[in-house]
């Protein structure tokens, strides 16, 4: 079995297409929105969730069936109807390029999504290769528990406090102390964390 490569992908100015509008599409839609890429949704009938996602500028909707035209300039591609031909034929019509995943079926796609917890800049990602979806989205479950939303403002601490950290720092062993003690249970804890660093750098530096 060849293994899966993780990659966290930049979408913003990309466009994304998925063909077809119906639970699946959604979730697959709902998974794009704040990447800042352009989501173009292709089929005849879309749920109502993604009537409004389109009523708010969210996405564009094409209400026609699928045609290779619809690929042109798509970065990832999903396919996601109901018909098995129709997902199989957006694979045959997509660029050697272009990335595809059939809904139906994992084992032709070239990628498939992960279930996915997200606190500002930290993700979160659990795949199974396909093994279960389920068992995917119960991990995703406990990670939502055991990683909460305190770890948003967290991850903008370290990540002020590092570029801070890489532009000031000149000695390699201090900034290595530096970087190493912000990632701990007291600055996690801490209820004035830029405070506690600026005395920490004072003492150490
Ligand atoms: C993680 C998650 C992300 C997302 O989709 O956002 C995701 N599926 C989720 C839920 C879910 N999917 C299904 C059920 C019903 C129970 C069941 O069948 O087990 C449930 C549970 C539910 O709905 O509650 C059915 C299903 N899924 C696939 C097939 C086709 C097949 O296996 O052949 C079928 C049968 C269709 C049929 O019956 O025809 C295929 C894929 N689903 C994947 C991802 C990829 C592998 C990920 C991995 O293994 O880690 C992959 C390969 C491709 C892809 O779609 O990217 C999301 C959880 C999000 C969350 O809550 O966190
Ligand atoms: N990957 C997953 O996580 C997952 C989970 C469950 C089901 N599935 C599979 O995903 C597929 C879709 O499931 P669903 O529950 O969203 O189905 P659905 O019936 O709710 O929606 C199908 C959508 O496809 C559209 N459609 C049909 N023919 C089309 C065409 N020629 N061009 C464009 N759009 C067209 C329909 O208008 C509808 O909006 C099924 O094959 C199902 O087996 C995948």
């Amino acid at each position: 079995m060849n293994t899966n490569y993780p990659i966290m992908l930049q979408l913003h100015g990309k466009k994304v297409v998925v063909i077809g509008g119906g639970r699946v599409a959604e979730r697959k839609v709902r998974s794009l929105l704040g990447t800042g890429a352009s989501i173009e949704v292709i089929s005849p009938e879309v749920t109502a969730g993604m009537q409004t996602l389109f009523l708010d500028g969210k996405i564009v909707w094409k209400e026609k069936t699928f045609s290779a035209e619809d690929l042109k300039d798509a970065s990832l591609i999903f396919a996601a109807t109901d018909h098995k031909e129709i997902n199989q034929s957006v694979y045959s019509f997509a660029e050697k390029h272009q990335l595809v995943t059939i809904a139906d079926d994992p084992d032709h796609s070239d990628f498939h999504l992960p279930a996915h917890v997200q606190r500002g800049r930290l993700s979160i990602a659990v795949s199974t290769g396909g093994a279960s979806p389920i068992l995917a989205k119960k991990l995703r479950a406990e990670l939502e528990q055991q990683f909460d939303e305190r770890y948003e403002e967290y991850l903008d601490f370290l990540f002020t406090t590092r570029q801070f950290i890489l532009k000031e720092v000149e000695d390699a062993s201090l900034k290595r102390k530096l970087l190493t003690a912000i990632v701990s249970e007291d600055f996690f804890d801490s209820q004035n964390r830029l405070e506690d660093f600026k005395r920490l750098y004072e003492e150490w530096k």
